[in-house]
């Protein structure tokens, strides 16, 4: 089949009934829905750039082996170009969302191309588990589906491993064999955007300890599947709130749910990894599936910070404030920040390496530096933006008053900003703002580039020990060898 429409999309929801739990009831019709109605549209609007010709041939590309037109996340890129392509759809998907969705398809289609294209490492511990791979891809791929997933266990008790927990199926984990497939239970977080997927993709970050092996799992299942239960966190957003009052949060809310597995049937031929502590430790590490999609991320992190920087910059501008050397600084201070990410992103798609099968991978150090400097440098923004607007930032009212007869002329007159900048200007451009740096969707974007790729503080200790194995620290040996000339010649003088 090959790319899908938005429409193709919708009606691929509305052909499935997921158990979706929102706020103590199950939702029966997942797109009428009020809090998933508007994201939906917007996940929508993403498939139909495929078929808009000012994306079409920057997003797409025909499939050589079914002569399909695909999406670039699913390209194996072999050359400098096939990379640019892979970051032409993250680009035009973040620029599209303003990088505020974090979980857009083209992220889990990465992961799964990565999977698929070093399937040979499963197929070492288990031919049949890349072989169910490599199908499941080309599904995917030809089905145009959207994947959630989760790979994370539920926040019970982190110091212990899952065999400690109080019950065995607290941490996801297999119950039996069947000869249809494993039969699982327990629970998984956090899947972002699960509601209104295709599909969720099971595996895990490292960790696992001797006596993990139920848990040490990785499959992929239809999001209706008999037994799942998709448990959403309570909104952020109400999908009734007006889009005046919340431009971003009534358009952008990605909902994050836990799965409960309730004996689930994966079927075999669904079956990534079973039953194997060292393959489920080093899946994460082997097969690039945190590397590429760290390209699709560093991009978003790019156009988000970018989005947050300029809505600094407006504010500030709006209400004439950036005539301040202190106003200038924390500005300045953005832009450098955001200057930074995208040399170094462009500097991983010049640098990558070239894996043994011929498969480029954008360059390891620069794309875990902006994973490490993300979640710093997010929050400053959002610090700079409540720095900036201040009061300001509460005096916002609703549409409904801008639109009052009886208000009207006040609100031009004690709304606006400086010289050129209405009342209506003001109030919307500060609306943007607290919808980014006040509401309760603003501090789920801020929590979301802390955490989304991990816990920062340990992939920062990751990232040095893999650093230093690197470097070899020579210009301290350069500058110590003063102390070898000096015993040598003292040697000379004696002898
Ligand atoms: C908005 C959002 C969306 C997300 N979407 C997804 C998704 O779609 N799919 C998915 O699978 N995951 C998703 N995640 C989950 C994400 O992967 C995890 O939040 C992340 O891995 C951190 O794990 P945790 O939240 O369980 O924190 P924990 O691991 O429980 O950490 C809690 C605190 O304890 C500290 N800590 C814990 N263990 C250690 C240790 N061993 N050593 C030192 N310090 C420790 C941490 O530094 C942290 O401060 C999402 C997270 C967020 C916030
Ligand atoms: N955060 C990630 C995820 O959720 C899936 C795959 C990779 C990552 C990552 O950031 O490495």
């Amino acid at each position: 089949m090959g790319i899908r429409t938005g429409d193709q999309y919708i009606q691929g929801l509305r052909s499935r009934q997921p158990e979706i739990w929102l706020q103590g009831r199950k939702v029966t019709n997942v797109c009428e829905e009020a809090v998933f109605r508007q994201p939906i549209q917007e996940i929508a609007k993403l498939y139909d750039m495929q078929y808009d010709e000012k994306y079409q041939d920057k997003i797409t590309h025909i499939c050589q082996e079914t002569g399909e037109r695909v999406n670039n996340a699913f390209l194996v890129a072999k050359t400098p170009e096939e990379l640019r392509a892979k970051r032409a759809v993250y680009e035009a998907y973040a620029e599209a969302t303003f990088g505020l969705m974090g979980r857009t398809p083209d992220f889990l289609n990465v992961v799964l191309t990565s999977l698929y294209s070093n399937a040979s490492f499963l197929e070492r511990y288990n031919p049949q588990w890349a072989e169910n791979v490599k199908t499941y891809y080309k599904h995917v791929r030809d089905q145009d589906l959207f994947l959630t997933h989760a790979i994370i266990n539920p926040q019970n008790d982190r110091s212990k491993s899952s065999h400690e927990q109080n019950d065995v199926y607290t941490h996801l984990g297999t119950v039996e064999e069947t000869p249809e497939g494993l039969i699982v239970k327990g629970a998984k977080m956090l899947a972002t955007l699960a509601p209104i997927t295709d599909e969720v993709i099971i595996y895990s970050f490292p960790g696992f300890q001797p006596g993990d092996e139920r848990y040490a799992l990785a499959f992929a299942i239809p999001i209706n599947t008999p037994g799942l239960r998709i448990i959403c966190r309570e909104p952020m957003q109400d999908g009734i709130r007006s889009v005046y009052d919340h431009p971003l949060a009534s358009r952008f809310e990605e909902m994050d749910a836990v799965l409960v597995f309730h004996d689930v049937l994966v079927p075999w031929e669904r079956l990534f990894l079973y039953n194997n502590v060292e393959a489920a430790n080093l899946l994460y590490p082997k097969t690039g599936i945190g590397q590429q999609p760290a390209h699709q991320s560093g991009v978003r992190g790019l156009v988000k910070l970018q989005f947050a920087t300029e809505v600094a910059m407006r504010l500030a501008d709006s209400i004439g404030v950036d005539i301040y050397p202190n106003v200038q600084n924390n500005l300045g201070e953005l832009a450098q920040s955001l200057e930074s990410v995208r040399a170094l992103l462009k500097t991983a798609e010049l640098e990558y390496e070239t894996l043994p099968s011929g498969e480029l991978m954008p360059g390891y150090i620069q794309l875990e530096t902006i994973r490490g400097l993300l979640p710093k440098l997010y929050p400053r923004a959002i610090e700079v933006m409540q720095i900036i607007g201040a009061g300001g930032l509460l005096m916002s009212p609703t549409d409904s008053d801008m639109e009052h007869p009886e208000l009207v002329e006040d609100m031009e007159k004690f709304y606006a900003g400086r010289k050129g900048i209405s009342g209506t200007d003001r109030v919307r451009l500060f609306k943007l703002a607290w919808d980014l740096c006040g509401e309760a969707f603003g501090q789920r974007l801020l929590q979301y580039e802390r955490y989304y790729t991990g816990d920062p503080v340990r992939k920062l200790a990751i990232f040095y020990n893999n650093y230093k194995k690197s470097h070899a620290c020579t210009m301290v040996d350069d500058a110590l060898s003063v102390y070898s000339a000096k015993s040598a010649s003292q040697t000379e003088q004696v002898l």
